[in-house]
């Protein structure tokens, strides 16, 4: 008897959202057809995005949680376009659904990959990996706020724009991100702040990572200003393990991670409903793109590493691996499109990542040797 398939809702949406999504569907397909029958996927798309929202005036129907709901999880491109203001894309879908699932967790990793040039001149000698933990559902992002419109006449108007943090919304993302830091080689947790200037949500922030350590008294820590941090990602990224920051922060700290192992279209992410009450969301850390959309040259690892991400999610950990390994496979033979000074295409990306899954079966070692020999035979 075949098993329940896993029951995921794409939600593409916008500019080359739709090109990595399909990169990612594909491979998942590729990984469920290998497993003879062991399990599958059942894909629902959702049209939802500036298009529909041309049409509709919003940006997904008005009973799209609910539609969402029941979902094992949600395969998300990216939102915005230029014909709809910013903040309207992102409130309307990204935001609405972590926000309405509560996916409170938002986990990016942070990945040096054989084969590319990283900006960071030790990046090709030295293990360069982490994984930024970001508060996404308050702090910065929290939506509360308001303009005077007009109010003062032309040229005088004011806005409020103020970030909100709780007690209980610090504390849960500083256990989640200490629980993860315990199961990594380094045991590290960095918590990031700028609670020199921001003196009230930042310095309740600061006080709950000081009590919460106390119960992890095996993970070394430190509180760093994110303007330090900024420097020390770039200069000192050997001594990260574990970074967690709010909303803001952690949104500019995860595009320069990404931009230092290569390119922001490396990025996965999960956004995850710790609890399970609700489907969680895996995309890209990239948006849109409109520089790029519709030519077929965008890199999908980073979608495609996200549905990895997912893999994992579904309790699929060994093809989660299986898949990371072709990821490097793939990059490693010298497959890289555009952003990372190659020429493939999007579709080449993809069906390499397809092709290497296939060899799969070689225990781990003899694929990283494998994977040494098309490095130094591409390299140079
Ligand atoms: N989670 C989401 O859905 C996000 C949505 N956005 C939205 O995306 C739109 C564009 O935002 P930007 O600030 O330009 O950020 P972006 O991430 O879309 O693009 C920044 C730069 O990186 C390049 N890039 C990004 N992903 C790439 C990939 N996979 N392959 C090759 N190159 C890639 C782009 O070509 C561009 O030059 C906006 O509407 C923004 O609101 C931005 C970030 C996240
Ligand atoms: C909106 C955005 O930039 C992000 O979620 O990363
Ligand atoms: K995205
Ligand atoms: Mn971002």
């Amino acid at each position: 008897m075949t098993p329940q398939p896993f029951r995921i809702a794409a939600i593409p949406a916008d500019g080359i959202g739709q090109e990595v999504t399909a990169a990612g569907q594909k491979v998942l397909d590729a990984v469920a057809k290998n497993s003879d029958g062991a399990f599958a996927f059942e894909w629902t798309e959702f049209p939802w995005g500036s298009d529909y929202y041309a049409e509709h005036g919003v940006m997904m129907a008005d009973d799209g949680l609910d539609q969402l709901r029941d979902f094992d999880a949600i395969y998300f491109g990216a939102v915005g376009w230029p014909s709809v203001p910013d903040h309207i894309s992102l409130w309307g879908l990204r935001l609405a659904i972590c926000q309405g699932f509560d996916q409170w967790a938002n986990v990016r990793p942070v990945h040096f990959l054989p084969g590319i040039t990283s900006p960071l001149r030790k990046a090709d000698d030295t293990k360069l990996e982490w994984i930024v933990v970001r508060e996404n559902s308050e702090g910065e992002y929290a939506g509360l706020g308001g303009r005077n419109l007009g109010a003062r006449g032309h040229g005088g108007e004011v806005a409020v724009q103020s970030s909100l943090f709780t007690e209980v919304g610090c504390e849960r993302i500083i256990r989640f991100a200490f629980d993860i830091a315990r199961t990594r080689d380094r045991r590290k947790l960095s918590s990031v702040t700028k609670s020199n200037a921001q003196q009230y949500g930042m310095v309740l922030w600061d006080d709950v990572f000081k009590r919460v350590a106390k119960d992890y008294p095996d993970v070394e820590t430190e509180s760093v200003l994110v303007d330090a941090m900024a420097a020390k990602f770039v200069l000192k990224p050997e001594e990260l393990s574990v970074v967690v920051a709010s909303n803001l922060n952690a949104d500019i700290l995860s595009d320069l991670g990404s931009a230092l192992a290569g390119s922001l279209g490396l990025a996965s992410s999960a956004n995850y409903n710790p609890e399970r009450r609700f489907p969680s969301m895996f995309e890209p850390v990239h948006g849109s793109a409109p520089d790029i959309a519709g030519q077929g040259i965008s890199n999908p690892i980073g979608a495609i590493a996200s549905a990895g991400l997912m893999l994992e999610h579904f309790g699929l950990t060994a093809e989660a691996e299986n898949l990371a390994r072709a990821i490097r496979a793939t990059t490693a033979a010298g497959v890289l499109p555009r952003d990372l000074g190659g020429s493939a295409t999007t579709d080449e990306v993809t069906d390499a990542v397809i092709e290497f899954l296939k060899i799969g079966s070689l225990n781990g070692e003899q694929y990283e040797h494998n994977r040494d020999l098309s490095h130094s035979s591409t390299a140079g």
